[in-house]
């Protein structure tokens, strides 16, 4: 088997490329292209790795039609369409911790940066003029410090800060009370902490919520001399209200290490009074950019050499030592779900994935994935494990998810029933020694197949001499048996036929098989 390529589009520790030579996977580092030239040279590759340097729209996503992940060395992924990258199939992973000390500590310098004013202070001094006159700070000790967002980093934030004798208050809707108590901070509303706080620090992704959080509105609630750092996101403050309010003095300082737009070559900020800036260094260390280039290498060479997902932002997490467990039990789930999916007739509005026995004691989100994937396979032939719950969503389709504890006839069974216009209709499958999935029963009916290549399903009346019949035609038609399953309610009831064929079966070979005496339902199938 060939080795998975990936492309490094973004200036990147070496350890990445180190990493992903080392598990397998073939790479090429080719940073600073233009989107057009990149555009030209995604389809050749798996896996793209990245930091903020590349910009994956949807044009880059239409012309990559082998890329199975995307990898952010880093945390904000403001630089993907994530929902495109879904409905293409691709994961998308960041490196959720890698570099969050790293920030935080850029907050912390830039907090004591406008506390004593040591840019321009350095400034000025190499300039000559010493003017010790001219710089008179502040002690950040009693303060208080307004965290908008106490997630990884504003929590690493506030434990610096704590350290500086600071006091901490934070914004944060989904901070609860018990994680404030155990940060050392207070819990308050937005416009409680724009009056009381002394420093106020953004570490809140760019969200439509937050977009904008520091708008003129609420700068102007702001407590007079305030000072201002963001090393989040560009678009959290309104730059140009933020200028103003630098230039009237109500805000004493304010430090951005990112902007609206990027990079930031002539922002209206520039030679404002008491405005620092870094050109997004947030996370630029050694230690982070190591960090989050080994981590994103581990995690693409997982999924793409094992199937292992760690840190996807739209897929459920499986890990690599999970991953060769559910490998069987999600070809099997697939199975079914495309079985179902090719059987069942009119509009699906709900389909329940059911676990009993050691199936239930497994991830269930990746097996409700891969029964997804092989289901929706009636609407679309580009869908995946990534982008089947998306569609089905789309679609409205009702998805449940259900485990049982007790353990039946099987050791282990995968149920998956889905509501139609007749009513449901509902097949099963277990793991033969753990590892071979079989389907051991179709609507109702016991039969044991495994489900492969092409096949034929068949439902007649019970009766003697049909299996010469339909063995004669088909023989007269070209196509081999390779294996025949028969299963049926009772004797003289209907009888079900699932036939695997060394050929795939054409329209006129079901028309003819339709009319042997006796025959109620022919569809071919193909796995
Ligand atoms: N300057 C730089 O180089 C870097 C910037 N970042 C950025 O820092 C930001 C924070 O990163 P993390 O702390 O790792 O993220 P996180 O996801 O751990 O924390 C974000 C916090 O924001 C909170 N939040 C969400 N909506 C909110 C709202 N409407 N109001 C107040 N709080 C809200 C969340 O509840 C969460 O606790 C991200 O935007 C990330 O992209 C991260 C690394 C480097
Ligand atoms: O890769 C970088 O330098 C930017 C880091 C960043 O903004 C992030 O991780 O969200």
């Amino acid at each position: 088997m060939s080795k998975p390529k990936v492309l490094i589009s973004d200036k990147m520790d070496p350890n990445a490329a180190r990493i992903f030579e080392e598990r397998g996977c073939e790479v090429d580092v080719i940073t600073g292209e233009t989107p057009e030239e990149l555009k030209a040279r995604i389809g050749d590759y798996q896996g793209l790795a990245i930091r903020s340097s590349t910009t994956v729209t949807p044009e880059i996503l239409d012309a990559a039609t082998n890329l199975k992940v995307i990898g952010r060395a880093g945390i904000g992924v403001d630089n993907v369409d994530i929902p495109y990258a879904s409905g293409k199939g691709v994961v998308v992973m960041n490196t959720p911790f890698g570099n969050s000390i790293t920030t935080a500590e850029h907050a912390i310098a830039l907090i004591m940066a406008l506390a004593r004013q040591i840019p321009a202070a350095n400034e000025q001094t190499q300039a000559g003029e010493w003017p010790k006159s001219a710089f008179m700070g502040v002690e950040v000790t009693g303060k208080v410090l307004g965290l908008i967002g106490a997630g990884n980093i504003g929590s690493i934030v506030a434990s610096r800060a704590l350290g500086l004798r600071m006091k901490v208050i934070a914004y944060d809707p989904f901070l609860t009370a018990e994680r404030a108590v155990e940060l050392g901070v207070e819990k308050v509303e937005l416009d409680a902490l724009l009056e009381r706080a002394d420093f106020i620090s953004l570490h809140t992704p760019l969200t439509e919520e937050t977009r904008n959080i520091l708008s003129r509105e609420n700068l102007a609630k702001t407590k007079p001399g305030v000072r201002i750092v963001n090393c989040a996101r560009g678009g959290l403050i309104d730059e140009e209200a933020l200028k103003e309010s630098l230039e009237s003095g109500h805000v004493a300082g304010a430090a951005l290490d990112v902007f609206a737009k990027e990079p930031a070559k002539d922002s209206p900020l520039f030679g404002t009074k008491n405005f620092i800036c870094t050109p997004h260094l947030g996370a630029s260390t050694t230690e982070a950019q190591v960090n989050v280039a080994l981590q994103v290498a581990e995690q693409m060479s997982d999924y793409l050499v094992n199937g292992g997902v760690t840190n996807a932002l739209n897929m459920p997490s499986l890990s690599a030592e999970e991953a060769p467990k559910l490998a069987p039990y999600m070809g099997l789930a697939e199975k079914l779900g495309s079985l179902v999916g090719q059987l069942a007739h009119g509009n699906l509005t709900k389909i329940s994935i059911e676990r009993s026995g050691a199936a239930a004691e497994l991830n269930g989100k990746p097996i409700t994935g891969a029964v997804l994937s092989g289901f929706m396979r009636r609407y679309s032939d580009t869908v995946n494990m990534v982008n089947a719950p998306y569609l089905a969503k789309e679609r409205g389709l009702d998805v449940r998810e259900i485990r049982h504890d007790r353990e039946g006839v099987y050791h282990t069974l995968i149920r998956v029933t889905v509501d139609t216009e007749q009513g449901q209709r509902s097949v099963a499958g277990t793991l033969f020694g753990n590892e071979a999935p079989r389907l051991v029963d179709i609507f109702g009916i016991g039969i044991e197949a495994d489900l492969k290549g092409h096949m034929l399903y068949i439902v007649n009346e019970d009766a003697p001499g049909f299996i010469g019949r339909i063995g004669t035609l088909l023989g007269e038609n070209g196509i081999n048996i390779g294996n025949f399953n028969l299963g049926r309610h009772k004797e003289g009831g209907d009888a079900v036929l699932l036939l695997s064929v060394d050929q795939p079966i054409d329209a006129d070979v079901v028309k003819q098989a339709c009319g042997l005496e006796g025959v109620k339902v022919v569809t071919p199938l193909s796995f």
